[in-house]
């Protein structure tokens, strides 16, 4: 794709989440999050590469002692329709006996963080929670569902604040929506 095509991508989307939004919704979450875990001591996890943004917006406004790592897992892999489950990096960190938050983008038709909760708890973590920047309204009946929930999108691709589209624009502070003829390329 030319740098032209890419303007076009976003020219032609249409704003989901404003970047205002997608700040109150990060406030809304940290306090949700500190509640709940401020005690735990937790391991921090973000699901590279998507939950890039949303961790980094995410772990400057949580007030309590974590330690973070990351794992890499991908099914879509730059595409609009996802795939087999891919797994790039494992978390680097022991997660045996810790209480894990896992951090993600988006949670869509649920197939990677239900693979990313299952391979957490066979490696011994002691409790999952996981924390998603936006959960996709789609009807489906999800394999897992998140402990938090920064926002709902529609059902169709969405792009920005760490979610791609075809690999570009993951650095949009807002959030849009592909024009559905840039969806079904
Ligand atoms: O709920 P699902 O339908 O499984 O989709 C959600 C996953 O898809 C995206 O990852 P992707 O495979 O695009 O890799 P990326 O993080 O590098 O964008 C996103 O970051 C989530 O991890
Ligand atoms: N946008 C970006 N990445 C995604 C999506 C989406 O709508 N669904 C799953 N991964």
């Amino acid at each position: 794709m030319t740098p032209h095509e890419a303007q076009q991508l976003l020219h032609d989307a249409e704003c989901v989440a404003t970047a205002e939004r997608v700040q109150a919704a990060l406030d809304r979450l940290a306090g949700e999050i500190g509640e709940a875990l401020s005690s735990e001591m937790p391991l921090v996890l973000a699901v590279m590469g998507g939950a890039v943004v949303f961790a980094g917006q995410l772990l400057t406004r949580l007030a309590f002692p974590l330690e973070f790592d990351y794992l890499h897992v991908t099914r879509y892999r730059g595409k609009t329709r996802g795939g087999e489950i891919e797994w790039r990096v494992l978390p680097g960190k022991s997660v045996a006996g810790r209480a894990v938050l896992v951090l993600d983008d988006i949670l869509d038709e649920g197939e990677t963080l239900a693979a990313v909760r299952a391979k957490l708890l066979e490696m011994g973590a002691a409790r999952v929670w996981s924390a998603v920047l936006t959960d996709k309204a789609n009807g489906l009946v999800k394999p897992v569902r998140a402990d938090f929930v920064g926002l709902e999108v529609p059902d169709r691709y969405v792009f920005g604040c760490g979610m791609d589209a075809y690999g570009l624009w993951r650095n949009l502070p807002a959030i849009y929506a592909l024009s559905p003829d840039a969806a079904s390329g």
